[in-house]
C-alpha cells in the first residue's frame, strides 16, 4: 500500500487494486503510473445508500417498474470497454479471484448482476444509511452551507480554544518542497476533511460568505449548463471529477440528474462524500423554482457512486471499472463532466492535461457539457502588469483573505509561456494553506480543449456570472444560502476583500462537438 494513501481506518481499510499486486496481478500501466506520480489509482468503493422507500427511483429513471437493477447493470458487461477503446495503453484490470474474507452483504446483491452475486472482495461497502427524510416543513439548522457537516464533536476538547464555537483550519503538512503535488494535495484535503469535523459552526468561518457566493456560482453554472439526456429512456448522468467531500451533491439534486459519479484523489474526502450522500439530507431546499417537478426536494433522488483515483494520471475506466464492473458500458457516455476548483492542479504538465481531457472528452456524449471553475489567468496578468504585489520581491499578490505566491518571477507582461508548469502557492484563510497550484493560461487551455473536440460555449469571471444570473436564481435558491451572501449595505453578493478573493476565479463551459 502506498504510504501516501491513508487507509480508511481500522477494519474499514479498503482492499484496493494494488493490494492484489503481491499476487502479481497488477498491470504494467498501474505500476508505471505509481512510480511516476506517487499516486494511487485505486478505487474506494462504493455502493448506493439504501433507498428511502424500497423501490424509489427505478420506475421513472430506468423505465422498468420496480426493477431492482440499476441502469448501468442493464446492459451486458463487456470485457473490452468499447466506449473507451481509444485508450491505447489501457488494459483491463485483473479481478482478484481470491475468496472474500468478509461475508458478502446481501443488500448489495442487486447491484452486482446475476453473475456477480459472489461479490468481489476488493469492494468494501459502507453501511447504508437509514436516515429518514426530514418531515416537510421541519426547520433545518440555520446557515448550513454546502460544505457543512453536522458538528457532533463540537464539545470535544480539541474544539475548545479562544473561540469555543469555531476553530479555523490549520495545516499540519511539513516539508512540502520534498513532495510531489499529488501527495501534497491528497494530504491537504485528507487533513482538511478530518479537521472540518471538529471545527464547529461554519457560519463562524471568516470565509462563510465567500463559500456561499462560490456555491451560488456553481448552482448557476450547473443550473444553466447541465443538459438532460436526449433519450428519455436513459438517465441523466453527471461525472464529478475532483468531487471533494461531495459539496455539489445538493446542486446535482437541484438540476435533477439521475446518476452521479464522484471521483477524487483524497480518500477521506470520498469517504465523507459517500457519508453525506448516505445521510440523504438535502440542505438547500429550493424555494419555488422547481415546483411541479416529479421529485421529492427533501432528499437525493439520484443514484450515486464514488471512487478514489487520480483524474489527471489515470483513465476513468481504470478508476471505475474494477469496483463497478460494467459501469462504462452501462452509463457512459455521460451528459455532463464537472470539475470545480481543481483543474489548476493538472496544469503541471501537458501529459496530465492530456489525460484529464481524454477523460473528459471520452466520457462525454456529443452535445454534453464540460463545466468548471478555475483561477483566472487574466486576473493574474492584471495583477502582474499593474505590479499590485504585496511583497517586495514582486512574486506575491492577495489580501487578508487570500494570497498567490509565484515560485519563479512572473513574466513582466503577465503571459505565461510555455503554458504548463508555472507553479504558485495558494492560501485562503480557513481553507487552504500554501498548497501548490499551476497557472492555467486560458487561451492555451481553450486551444487544448479544441484539440480534444471541446468547443468553448461560456467563460466569465465570478463577479460577472453573479451579476448576470442572480436575478433568475434569486428566488429559486435556498433562502439561507442567499441570506449567507448579505452585504453590509443590505444588498447581496461579495464585497471588500471577499470580492477580490472570489474575483480571482472564472467559470467555463465547453461542449463536446465530435463523436
Ligand atoms: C478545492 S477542492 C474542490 C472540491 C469540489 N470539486 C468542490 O468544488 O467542492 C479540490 C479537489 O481536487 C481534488 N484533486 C486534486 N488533484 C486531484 C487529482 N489528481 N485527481 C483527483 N482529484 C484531485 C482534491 O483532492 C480536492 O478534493
Amino acid at each position: 500500500m502506498s504510504e501516501t494513501h491513508q487507509p480508511l481506518g481500522g477494519n474499514e481499510a479498503e482492499k484496493r487494486p494494488e493490494d492484489s499486486e503481491s499476487s502479481g496481478t497488477d498491470t504494467e500501466l498501474h505500476k508505471e503510473k505509481k512510480q511516476k506520480t506517487g499516486a494511487t489509482s485505486h478505487v474506494i468503493p462504493i455502493s448506493r445508500r439504501k433507498s428511502y422507500d424500497e423501490n424509489p427511483r427505478m420506475s421513472s429513471v430506468y423505465g422498468e417498474e420496480k426493477s431492482n437493477v440499476p441502469a448501468w447493470m442493464k446492459s451486458r458487461r463487456s470485457d473490452k470497454y468499447e466506449k473507451y477503446e481509444k485508450y491505447d495503453k489501457y488494459k483491463a484490470p485483473v479481478i482478484a479471484s481470491s475468496a472474500p474474507e468478509n461475508k458478502p452483504d446481501e443488500r448489495y446483491n442487486k447491484y452486482m448482476g446475476a453473475h456477480d452475486t459472489k461479490t468481489d472482495d476488493r469492494i468494501k461497502r459502507y453501511g447504508s444509511s437509514t436516515t429518514p427524510t426530514p418531515e416537510p416543513g421541519k426547520k433545518r439548522k440555520n446557515g448550513d452551507d454546502e460544505d457543512s457537516i453536522p458538528a457532533p464533536y463540537s464539545n470535544l476538547p480539541i474544539t475548545k480554544g479562544s473561540d469555543p464555537e469555531y476553530q479555523p483550519f490549520q495545516s499540519r503538512i511539513h516539508d512540502k518542497s520534498y513532495k510531489d503535488i499529488n501527495s501534497i494535495v491528497r494530504a491537504h484535503y485528507n487533513q482538511r476533511t478530518q479537521q472540518s469535523k471538529y471545527q464547529g459552526s461554519r457560519t463562524k468561518s471568516p470565509i462563510y460568505k465567500m463559500r456561499n457566493f462560490n456555491n451560488v456560482i456553481k448552482y448557476m453554472l450547473l443550473g444553466d449548463w447541465v443538459k438532460k439526456s436526449p433519450d428519455p429512456e436513459k438517465p441523466t448522468v453527471l461525472l464529478d471529477l475532483c468531487c471533494g467531500k461531495g459539496g455539489d451533491l445538493n446542486k446535482c439534486e437541484f438540476v435533477s440528474i439521475d446518476q452521479y459519479i464522484g471521483v477524487d484523489i483524497s480518500d477521506q474526502s470520498i469517504k465523507e462524500a459517500f457519508s453525506r450522500y448516505s445521510r440523504n439530507k438535502v440542505h438547500f431546499i429550493p424555494q419555488n423554482g422547481l415546483k411541479g417537478r416529479q421529485r421529492d426536494t427533501r432528499r437525493y433522488n439520484f443514484e450515486a457512486c464514488f471512487a478514489t483515483g487520480d483524474c489527471f494520471g489515470t483513465s476513468i475506466p481504470d478508476i471505475l471499472e474494477p469496483n463497478f464492473p460494467g459501469i462504462i458500458e452501462g452509463l457512459f457516455p455521460v451528459d455532463c463532466v464537472s470539475i470545480q476548483f481543481a483543474l489548476h492542479y493538472a496544469f503541471e504538465s501537458e501529459e496530465k492535461m492530456n489525460t484529464l481531457l481524454n477523460n473528459v472528452t471520452k466520457s462525454l456524449r456529443p452535445g454534453g457539457t464540460f463545466i468548471g471553475t478555475i483561477p483566472s489567468s487574466d486576473f493574474m496578468k492584471d495583477k502582474i502588469v499593474k505590479k499590485e504585489f504585496i511583497d517586495e520581491g514582486g512574486k506575491k499578490f492577495g489580501n487578508e483573505l487570500y494570497s498567490v505566491t509565484f515560485h519563479d518571477d512572473p513574466p513582466a507582461d503577465g503571459v505565461f509561456r510555455p503554458p504548463f508548469g508555472h507553479c504558485y502557492n495558494y492560501s485562503l484563510k480557513d481553507a487552504i494553506d500554501d498548497v501548490p497550484e499551476y497557472v492555467v493560461p486560458f487561451e492555451s487551455f481553450r486551444a487544448f480543449c479544441e484539440e480534444h473536440g471541446l468547443i468553448l460555449r461560456y467563460k466569465k469571471n465570478f463577479i460577472d456570472i453573479f451579476n448576470q444570473h442572480i436575478p433568475k436564481y434569486f428566488s429559486k435558491l435556498n433562502k439561507n444560502l442567499i441570506e449567507g451572501m448579505k452585504r453590509s449595505d443590505g444588498k447581496y453578493g461579495a464585497e471588500g476583500a471577499e470580492k477580490e478573493a472570489v474575483g480571482l476565479y472564472i467559470g467555463f463551459v465547453f461542449e463536446k462537438v465530435s463523436a
